[in-house]
């Protein structure tokens, strides 16, 4: 199986359970591993025969941009499921991070992986 990745995708969002971060928008980043399998795209050099990694983040951008959830896991569970259902990706990782949400902390989040890893002949 072949990897086609996106990493660093910055989104501002309403995110988070406390009364004052209903009221805010707040930025998450997110990285994405999508299996897939890329020797069609490869021998005929042609988009159509890939995963169109543009198509993917403005989909997840515009989801994002528009959602108001309260935990990180229900925002990342729902982008995979987006992916995986409308780009036919049968495997994914996605790390959701909320960056500066822990005063003390650089980085927090979530990392899920979701579908079955494929093996290709
Ligand atoms: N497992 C989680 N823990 C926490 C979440 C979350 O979404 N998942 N959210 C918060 C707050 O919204 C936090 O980000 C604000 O400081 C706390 N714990």
């Amino acid at each position: 199986m072949d990897i086609i990745f996106l990493r660093g995708l910055e989104i501002e969002t309403v995110i988070g359970i406390y009364d004052w971060e209903r009221k805010i928008k707040q930025t998450v980043l997110i990285d994405l591993e999508m299996g897939t399998d890329i020797r069609k795209a490869a021998a005929s050099d042609d988009i159509k025969h890939t995963l169109d990694y543009k198509a993917v983040s403005k989909r997840i951008i515009s989801f994002v941009e528009e959602s108001d959830f309260y935990l990180v896991e229900t925002l990342a569970e729902k982008i995979a499921q987006i992916v995986i259902d409308e780009f036919k990706v049968p495997w994914l990782r996605l790390t959701l991070n909320k960056k500066g949400a822990i005063r003390k902390a650089s980085d927090v989040g979530i990392i899920i992986e979701r579908g079955e890893k494929q093996k290709y002949a």
